[in-house]
């Protein structure tokens, strides 16, 4: 799995501070999945970023950039660039198919337009035939092929997860996105430049008027004056991995110095994979794990291209806080529940929603009201 790094030097060190891109900035761990210091040390620092950030960046991850990322990439940009009419064939979005603008079913909107994919290869194939119509077993060995290379990327690092935590069974997370009917997803977002003359194009393309942007002046946060391409929320699976081109916009919310929440950018790096903890993880750890919330500000004059696996257990699955997690100090702060379930409450909330904590044993009778909404 491990290839020649294709990465500068800054990203050799194992763990690495960002340049703060605004005041209070934090600190975005980079982890260097060729394991330096041997497995043990990389293990305890896959669990402590995902403790302590709910993120970080992989680099030397051994998904080399010429083959399965580069051809996916190659056909998710044709298919972007079709006619507005070309692609609507793969629309509406149910969720899944081709989206412009809106995401989800509960009025989110955002700067692109994107694919949102099963990962499954019966369900890629059955897709394929209205986003390729040339040569839709080409498309499908395409992003098979990077599923492959992905999900073995997500399974070595939920291994190493089960392991840095000291799990009685460390291969418990990876075991559960292998399973042949787990609901795994593959999205492609393609946000337009900001430029006035693209921007214009992409109206055209979406044949929408909605525009999300965010208010101006809020507080010193980068996005201010910025166009929100896709709005603030936690991923709902297990793990995410995400992959973008040399086009920055995606952000994550982390404590700063001071305890408080801030925005922080995230530099592109087309090299390496961004991972986030999802909401399933932060339950099946009860709490020890958190879900990081991100968001993607459009607002550069160049296309962002990002590919984005997430990594879910089958819709039976069980998920409960695993018995380690709990102790008497720290008792169960979710109540049980299947994939299945989370998915029909996630589908009926709007992106923003801190939706597992409709599941917080304390809130169960009430909801979390109107938070996050
Ligand atoms: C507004 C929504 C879109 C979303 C489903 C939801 O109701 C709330 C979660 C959203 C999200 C965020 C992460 C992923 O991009 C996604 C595919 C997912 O599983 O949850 C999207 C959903 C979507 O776009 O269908
Ligand atoms: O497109 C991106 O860079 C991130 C999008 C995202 O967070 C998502 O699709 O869940
Ligand atoms: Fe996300």
């Amino acid at each position: 799995m491990v290839v020649p790094s294709t990465t500068s030097a800054r990203q050799e060190t194992a763990t690495m501070l960002l340049p703060p891109p605004c005041p209070g900035g934090g600190a975005i761990p980079t982890v260097d999945m060729s394991a330096p210091r041997g497995r043990g040390a990389l293990s305890r620092q896959v669990a402590r970023a995902c403790t302590e950030q709910g993120f970080f960046r992989a680099v030397n991850h051994g998904v080399p950039p010429a083959g399965p990322a580069a051809r996916l990439d190659a056909a998710t940009s044709a298919f972007f660039a079709l006619a507005a009419h070309d692609k609507q064939r793969a629309g509406p979005p149910s969720p899944l198919g081709y989206g412009c603008r809106s995401i989800g079913f509960n009025g989110d909107v955002g700067e692109l337009e994107y694919l949102l994919l099963h990962a499954n290869p019966a369900a890629v194939a059955h897709r394929a035939s209205s986003i390729d119509t040339n040569d839709p077993s080409r498309f499908s060995s395409v992003v098979n092929e990077y599923v492959e290379a992905v999900k073995q990327l997500a399974c070595d690092i939920l291994d190493l997860l089960g392991e840095g935590l000291g799990l009685e069974d460390p291969r418990l997370f990876s075991k559960l996105i292998t399973e042949t009917d787990s609901d795994s997803l593959l999205r492609i977002n393609h946000y337009p430049p900001s430029c006035t003359v693209h921007k214009l194009d992409h109206d055209d393309q979406c044949k929408l008027k909605g525009v999300a942007r965010t208010k101006a002046g809020s507080g010193g946060n980068p996005a201010a004056g910025g166009r929100i391409g896709f709005g603030e929320h936690s991923d709902p699976q297990l793990l995410s991995l995400l992959r973008a081109n040399d086009v920055d916009g995606l952000q994550v919310l982390l404590p700063d110095i001071n305890g408080k929440d801030t925005w922080i950018q995230v530099p592109a790096d087309s090299s390496a994979y961004f991972v986030n903890v999802g909401d399933l993880l932060q339950a099946l750890t009860n709490g020890r794990l958190v879900s990081v919330r991100h968001r993607v500000i459009a607002s550069a004059c160049r296309p962002r291209l990002s590919t984005i696996y997430f990594a879910a257990p089958p819709l039976h699955a069980r998920i409960s806080a695993l018995p380690e997690m709990v102790t008497a100090d720290s008792p169960p702060r979710y109540r049980s529940f299947t994939w299945a379930e989370y998915k029909t409450a996630m589908y009926s909330l709007r992106l923003s929603h801190s939706r597992l904590e409709l599941f917080h044993v304390d809130d169960d009778e009430s909801g979390n009201g109107s938070k996050g909404k």
